[in-house]
């Protein structure tokens, strides 16, 4: 059988066939409209507390890149923000596009940016990752968008680590790498309930995405791009377009933590 990516005959366009709640009432990504946002005054800053031992490894899982992190303990958590009580870290990865003009997820007023990073994390209310996953309150996902601007440095030891990690299913160990350096300065977001962007597109995410994007150079961006889709030994597929296009918002408000 046919496994969901993001060409013609298997992206977005398709997974409603095996995922129905590709329609349903909270998907995402979504498109934030600045001045239909509501501030609300409730909502506290992001409390985001990382600890670089806890980074695992980085992998190619044939969708992205993504960074995992031990989450047996609460030393890399989000609390405070839109949620209530605690989640663990679980963890990172990218969405891009194959030029500088599209790759991120959500888009800003229609803008969108070349890239977005997603920082996974799961409620401990739940025993563990597999049991928030499908759960409405199960996850919470920090979003933050890349724009081309100056070589951001915090990027290049997760770059450095592409060649080890080329094709579908290559992993490489990968320590001490803190994830609060891939952060803006100002952690003012929009908050929204949404889902997974990727099969098996769960309506299981408050989304936290980030008014400031942090910078990525033009090099770095083609350096996503040399990754691949496609395993070892099988016609070559450059891993970009990796991205879901915004869904319908279904009379869902953005709140905004900032004026
Ligand atoms: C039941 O086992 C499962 C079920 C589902 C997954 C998917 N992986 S996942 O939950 O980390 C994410 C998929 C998409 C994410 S996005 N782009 O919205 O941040 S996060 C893994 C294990
Ligand atoms: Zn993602």
């Amino acid at each position: 059988t046919m496994s969901w990516g993001y060409e013609a005959e298997n992206g977005p366009q398709t997974w409603a066939k095996s995922f129905s709640i590709a329609d349903g009432a909270r998907q995402s990504p979504i498109n934030i409209v600045p001045g239909q946002a509501t501030h609300d005054a409730g909502l506290k800053p992001l409390h985001l507390k990382y600890d670089p031992a806890t980074c695992l490894e980085i992998l190619n899982n044939g969708h992205s890149i993504q960074v995992t992190f031990a989450d047996d303990t609460d030393r890399s958590t989000l609390t405070d923000g839109p949620v209530s009580g605690k989640f663990r870290l679980k963890q990172f990865h990218f969405h891009w596009g194959a030029s500088d003009d599209k790759g991120s997820e959500h888009t800003v007023a229609g803008i969108t940016y070349p890239a977005e990073l997603h920082l996974v994390h799961w409620n401990t209310k739940y025993q563990s990752f597999g049991e928030a996953v499908d759960k409405p309150d199960g996850l919470a996902v920090v979003g933050v968008f890349l724009k081309i601007g100056g070589k951001n440095p915090k990027l290049q030891k997760i770059l450095d680590a592409f060649d080890a990690i080329k094709s579908k299913g290559k992993q490489t160990s990968f320590a001490n790498f803190d994830p609060s350096t891939l952060l803006p300065d100002c952690l003012d977001y929009w908050t929204y309930e949404g889902s997974l962007t990727t099969p098996p597109l769960y309506e299981s995410v408050t989304w936290i995405v980030c008014k400031d994007p942090i910078s990525v150079s033009s090099e770095q961006m083609a350096k996503f791009r040399s990754l691949l889709f496609s395993a070892e030994g099988e016609a070559k597929c450059c891993m970009v377009d990796n991205y879901r296009p915004p869904q319908p918002l279904k009379g869902r408000s953005v709140r905004a933590s900032f004026k």
